[in-house]
């Protein structure tokens, strides 16, 4: 359902995204959101060069990750963008869109991800709260740490009351568009990869084409 990524971007690189992030001309959130009555936060636009490099930093933190690659099974990325809530800023409770109209084809949102870039200890609410039933997990993580969540969910932005909270946001098309689907092929490739030596060779190998087979039949690389 969650996957934390801990120190997913360097402390330099959590510095470099800073540094960007105080000299940017950031804009009203609902320039990519232009119908949404709940959200409430600023971000940096597509196409500002400077916003384009810290775009760039959070994409390669991603790519290095083993984790990630292993538990979202990207096919698309969104070019990240950062955002930013002042005191008094929060995104009220939403679906993420279907279908993000970006590039030559919509990318299609599986999951979500949030990359943390401030000291929790600097700002006050601002947690990602995701809901699951009738209850909800928050997130609010160290600099340079990431989140990813299913985009099914229905979440928000908690309204930061102190300090501003700073992060990088970007949506994931999976190979694998089911969750249950992609979090049990995780979990097989990932015992496979971890006691996957302990096994006798036939028994390895058997398992292995129990994931690759599972992965042929729901994944749709295309
Ligand atoms: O900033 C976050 O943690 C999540 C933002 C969000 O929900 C969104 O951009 O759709
Ligand atoms: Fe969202």
């Amino acid at each position: 359902m969650f996957c934390e990524l801990p120190d997913l971007l360097t402390a330099d690189e959590v510095a470099q995204l800073k540094a960007i992030a105080t000299s940017l001309s950031f804009v009203d959130g609902r320039v990519t959101n232009p119908d949404s009555k709940v959200k409430n936060n600023l971000q940096g636009l597509p196409g500002d060069p400077q916003h384009d490099r810290a775009s760039q930093i959070l994409l390669g933190g991603l790519k290095r990750s083993a984790v990630f690659i292993a538990y979202a099974f990207p096919k698309m990325v969104a070019p990240p963008a950062l955002s930013l809530y002042r005191p008094g800023m929060n995104y009220g409770a939403h679906a993420d869109a279907a279908f993000l109209p970006i590039g030559a084809r919509p990318i299609r949102a599986d999951l979500s991800c949030t990359v943390f870039l401030n000291d929790p200890a600097d700002y006050d609410g601002g947690e990602l709260s995701v809901r699951l039933g009738a209850r909800a997990v928050d997130f609010k993580l160290s600099p340079g740490s990431a989140i990813l969540y299913p985009s099914t969910t229905i979440h928000e932005v908690k309204p930061v009351t102190r300090g501003e909270r700073l992060c990088g946001i970007t949506f994931i098309e999976s190979d694998i568009v089911d969750q249950a689907g992609r979090e049990l092929l995780f979990t097989l490739n990932d015992v496979l990869a971890t006691e996957g030596e302990k096994l006798s060779w036939e028994a390895r190998t058997r398992l292995s084409h129990v994931a690759t087979s599972l992965h042929r039949q729901w994944g749709d690389a295309g």
